[in-house]
């Protein structure tokens, strides 16, 4: 019998492909290059559709056609071919307004779009040109309506909105429109004559930081903002803006996707927040300088308790390893439970360690990048196991679940041997016990950063090592350790990919209970019983381990019932090694899998920049929503950290640097639809989407708005990430080389080199790496940027004073004068006195006031300047008439003095002579007068644009043109 063209191998165009894929995974387990690209299209699911939709087609034709009922002999092929052509010629789109004709022939090339609403949201928002005065689409947001339609571009012009010319009209006005509207939605746009094209392939990154958009005065759009918190994992899906990204959540990948700060805007606004809090700025240093006196506190009490407890603490070491030997039936001997690690963990060395892992990894998470790049990992058969590292704070049980897990299956899980600096015992085997080494050797794995975690214990060095880890791997075994989170980045390596269970303890009431009979093992008092102060103790350390580094944890087990909890672990266990989980770079196995994330370099676009003085109202906020099945690079882990909701932080409400009329409407929102009180409700739109070119005569004005992006990417941001890039070089993947174990280094001092002790001289480069990281934020250019910020706020407080002052001087003199300047001789006794300071107060305020406005001007492009004045633009006007002011008050600088030097003509010596009152006041006044008025009409002018600055704009924009450079040769490097 023929097989079906299915199931045979050699016709069937699936079976191929199956096998194609087969061979593949062999190139794709060698990590050839392209290998990946290729095998995700052979994958991809419209691939495989099309193949099977190609297969059922030459199954059926090769079938013999036999009519299902009797009734269907008798139709004939024409009959069918025409009943087919009936249906299929059929319009079942919905109905549409005919286009309208009376459309003049020098109208620009238009494009006319129709939307029918739905519940679904059309993504996209607008903004007004800052020149033209434009409606623009400014954004067309990921996954809406609008991008799926393909007809609606950031950069088109909106001319008309279900008939309605938008010309002149606000943003939101139009989104008023627009959410008046009823069923079919009829936009008439010129085209962007480039639509900008993302060719960037998806980044997924985790978020080492929150986000709450609701928050953050600066963003373009409040609505089309996405929340995230730490650990969340984010799709990011357009990068074409340097300052705002697109993104997903990973979980809700369905959705349209929100905007996000880029990396270096988020870092500028941590930063920023960070300065901008007057005590904080040194809570870093303090924090490093806290722990270390706490540290020193508890080394003090190590002291005193040392003589003590030396005793006990070898008994204890040598009564566990004889019952580790005896007690045990399979004779296994579980290394690296010496009290000794417990114990030396806490110690001087770790506080050297602090120093270290805190600038480098604990405090990362506060200064470093706000998102780190993740791809999708799954430990292949083949492969070592992951190396599983347990963290949780002091008593809580880490160690006791690490004991029972190793004991349930020891010849599959094992703990990794230390090495020590100590001379070994009688009874003890070098590599069981541990591995005795000297102490050179021991540093020289310190500084050759083979070291996961080490410390001190009365003069000996403990830690244990990469190698050890290694080579528990290397036996096809499973690896499991505990650390002190600080020292989870120095795990984070390719080789070992660690998975990280964070140990959790219950609620106090639990934890009373179940630790009732438990013992708790410290420096100084062994087997001492859980007192509340502990159990309080362990509960804020476990909430400050998971403030701090939650974003590192992969798993979190909480430690009630042991057996579950034990239970718990070994599930987590085996599923760390074989479900997918999400890995962050520097771990990326298949070049292909997710792109490097830097944007390409683009020519400025037009829309959303930071110093732009546009904003975007909203036209329809995206509806965050469960997934529809896209598809994620990464099956995010079930078991994923749940995390826990981070207390927010209370930020600072401050001007947006990016200078927005706000567009953002606050009416009429449906709260169904929108997120948050800024949203814009425009009624959902949606679908049947016709495109109908008309007639072109004109090209479309793009150059016109391409203005400049002015990116608020500084200096800072791009030298801190080349720092920690090769920081991270040395953390991620460690080091092969074992650097020379000699004390002594040669620094040069006093232009000559002198031998200097090698771990002193670590620590202190340590130190000042804690330092230097506070102190690298703070650059000229942020000092330059606080001076004017505190100048603009001046201008600012100007504007109105001297409006006031100004209007309550002309007030004062016409109250002086009297009626028809009747009283002229009275105005001169009494304002002779106040004449020069209160003249010379409405100088300076009014030069302030102008250099102040002067500052929202580009005179640089001095066309555009006096375009904008023609086009009575409300700054460039105000301006002007600060000018004026300015040199009409000073024309009458001369009155000003005379006033002040008023004697009665009678006086000898007088400078006014009988009868010349009227004749020098009356001009006086009438400027007084007009100042007062232009002064007046400017403080208006400037009231419709408060925020704008140019200055700062232009200060953030000086590195546009490098940045992407920058990034592209970090990432290069990294
Ligand atoms: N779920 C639990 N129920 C009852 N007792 C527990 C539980 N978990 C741990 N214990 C007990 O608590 C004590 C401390 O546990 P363990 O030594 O494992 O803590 P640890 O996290 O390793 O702390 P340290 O770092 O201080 O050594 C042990 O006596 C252990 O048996």
């Amino acid at each position: 019998m023929k097989p079906s063209t299915a199931t045979n191998p050699e016709n069937g165009l699936s079976q191929i492909l199956r096998l194609v894929l087969q061979e593949l995974n062999l190139f794709y387990s060698r990590d050839v290059n392209g290998v990946c690209l290729l095998y995700d299209l052979l994958h991809s699911p419209w691939l495989q559709a099309l193949l099977k939709v190609y297969d059922c087609l030459q199954e059926f034709k090769e079938k013999k056609l036999v009519p299902a009922t009797t009734h269907a002999q008798t139709l004939s092929y024409e009959a069918l071919l025409s009943a087919h052509d009936t249906v299929a010629q059929k319009d079942f789109e919905p109905l549409l307004p005919p286009l309208p004709d009376n459309i003049p022939d020098s109208e620009e090339a238009m494009r006319i779009v129709c939307l029918v609403k739905n519940q679904q949201p059309l993504g996209a928002t607008i903004k007004r040109h800052e020149m033209t005065g434009d409606i623009l689409v400014a954004r067309v947001i990921h996954g809406g309506l609008a991008e799926r339609s393909g007809l609606l571009y950031a950069g088109d012009k909106l001319v008309e909105v279900n008939g309605v010319s938008v010309e002149g009209l606000d943003p939101e006005q139009v989104i008023h429109i627009l959410a008046m509207s009823r069923g079919t939605i009829m936009f008439k746009v010129v085209p962007v004559s480039a639509p900008p094209v993302n060719s960037q392939k998806m980044v997924y990154v985790r978020a080492m930081t929150e986000y709450w958009p609701q928050e953050d005065p600066t963003i373009p759009c409040m609505d089309a903002g996405l929340p995230f918190q730490k650990g969340d994992i984010l799709q990011i899906v357009d990068q074409n803006d340097a300052l705002w990204w697109q993104a997903r959540k990973i979980s809700d990948l369905g959705t349209c996707a929100g905007l996000i700060p880029s990396n270096h805007l988020l870092k500028r606004k941590q930063r920023e927040f960070w300065w901008s809090q007057p005590y904080q700025p040194h809570t870093h240093l303090k924090s490093t300088i806290s722990i270390s006196m706490e540290e020193e506190d508890d080394m003090k009490i190590d002291e005193k308790c040392v003589e003590a407890d030396e005793e006990t603490f070898e008994s204890e070491e040598l009564s566990e390893d004889k019952e580790e030997f005896v007690g045990c039936d399979q004779k296994f001997f579980i290394a690296g439970f010496r009290r000794s690690m417990r114990l030396c963990r806490r110690k001087s060395h770790l506080r050297q360690q602090h120093a270290g892992v805190c600038s480098a990894s604990g405090c990362l998470s506060a200064s470093g990048a706000p998102y780190e790049e993740v791809v999708r990992y799954q430990r292949r058969p083949s492969d070592k196991h992951r190396l599983i590292v347990l963290v949780g704070p002091s008593g809580v049980g880490v160690n006791e679940l690490r004991r029972q897990l190793i004991e349930r299956n020891p010849s599959h899980f094992q703990s990794a041997v230390p090495h020590t600096t100590r001379s070994k015992k009688s009874y003890e085997m070098d590599g069981r016990e541990y591995h005795y080494v000297s102490k050179e050797t021991f540093e020289s794995l310190m500084y050759g950063h083979r070291m996961l975690e080490y410390g001190e214990y009365k003069g000996h060095l403990y830690g244990t090592s990469v190698d050890a880890v290694q080579a528990v791997l290397d036996e096809g075994k499973i690896c499991v350790m505990d650390l002190e989170p600080q020292g989870i980045q120095i795990a984070r390596t390719h080789e070992l990919k660690p998975y990280v269970i964070f140990i959790k303890p219950s609620n106090m009431s639990c934890m009373k209970q179940s630790r009732k009979n438990a013992k708790i093992i410290t420096d100084y008092f062994v087997d001492m019983k859980f007192k509340d102060e502990d159990l309080q103790e362990m509960e804020d350390l476990a909430q400050k381990m998971e403030t701090q580094f939650g974003q590192f944890f992969d798993h979190v087990i909480v430690n009630d019932n042991l057996q579950d909890a034990c239970a718990q672990l070994l599930s987590a266990v085996q599923k760390a090694q074989e479900e997918p989980h999400v890995l962050h770079e520097p771990f990326h196995l298949c070049q292909g899998d997710i792109p490097l994330s830097r944007p390409k370099k683009k020519k400025p676009r037009t829309k959303n920049t930071l110093g732009s003085a546009s904003s975007e109202g909203l036209v329809q906020a995206p509806v965050h929503k469960p997934s529809e099945g896209s598809e994620p690079p990464a099956k995010e882990s079930t078991e994923q950290p749940k995390e826990a909701p981070v207390p927010r932080r209370q930020r600072k409400t401050r001007l947006p640097l990016e200078l927005e009329t706000s567009f953002a409407q606050k009416k009429a929102s449906n709260s169904s639809l929108l997120r948050n009180e800024n949203g814009i409700h425009m009624e959902p739109t949606e679908e049947a989407v016709i495109q109908k070119p008309r007639r072109k005569t004109k090209k479309t004005q793009p150059a016109e708005l391409q203005y400049a992006n002015e990116l608020g990417v500084e200096d800072e941001d791009i030298i801190t990430d080349e720092q920690s890039s090769p920081e991270q070089q040395s953390r991620f993947t460690v080091p092969t080389g074992i650097s020379q174990p000699v004390g002594k280094v040669f620094v040069e001092k006093s232009r000559r080199f002198q031998a200097a002790d090698r771990s002193e001289l670590i620590k202190t480069t340590e130190n000042i790496e804690v330092s230097m990281d506070v102190k690298l934020s703070w650059t000229t250019r942020d000092v330059a940027l606080s001076v004017h910020r505190a100048f603009r706020m001046i201008g600012l407080f100007s504007h109105g004073f001297l409006a006031g002052c100004a209007v309550w001087n002309i007030v004062f003199i016409y109250i002086l004068a009297g009626d028809q300047l009747s009283n002229l001789s009275n105005l001169l006794q009494q304002y002779k006195t106040l004449a020069y300071p209160f003249q010379s107060l409405l100088y300076l305020l009014l030069a302030l006031s102008t250099v102040s406005t002067f500052d929202r001007i580009d005179f640089a492009k001095t066309s555009v300047a006096i375009r904008n004045f023609l086009a009575l633009d409300p700054t460039a006007l105000a301006s002007f008439l600060y000018f004026t002011a300015l040199i009409l008050s000073l024309s009458q600088q001369m009155t000003s003095d005379r006033i002040h030097l008023y004697t009665p003509s009678s006086v000898n010596g007088s400078l006014w002579a009988a009868g010349v009152e009227e004749q020098v006041l009356q001009p006086w006044i009438v400027v007084n007068l007009v100042v007062a008025l232009l002064v007046g009409l400017s403080w208006l002018f400037l009231s419709y644009r408060p925020g704008m600055d140019l200055s700062e704009e232009l200060m953030f924009s000086s590195d546009v043109e490098e940045y992407p450079e920058k990034d592209k040769g970090l990432k290069a490097s990294s």
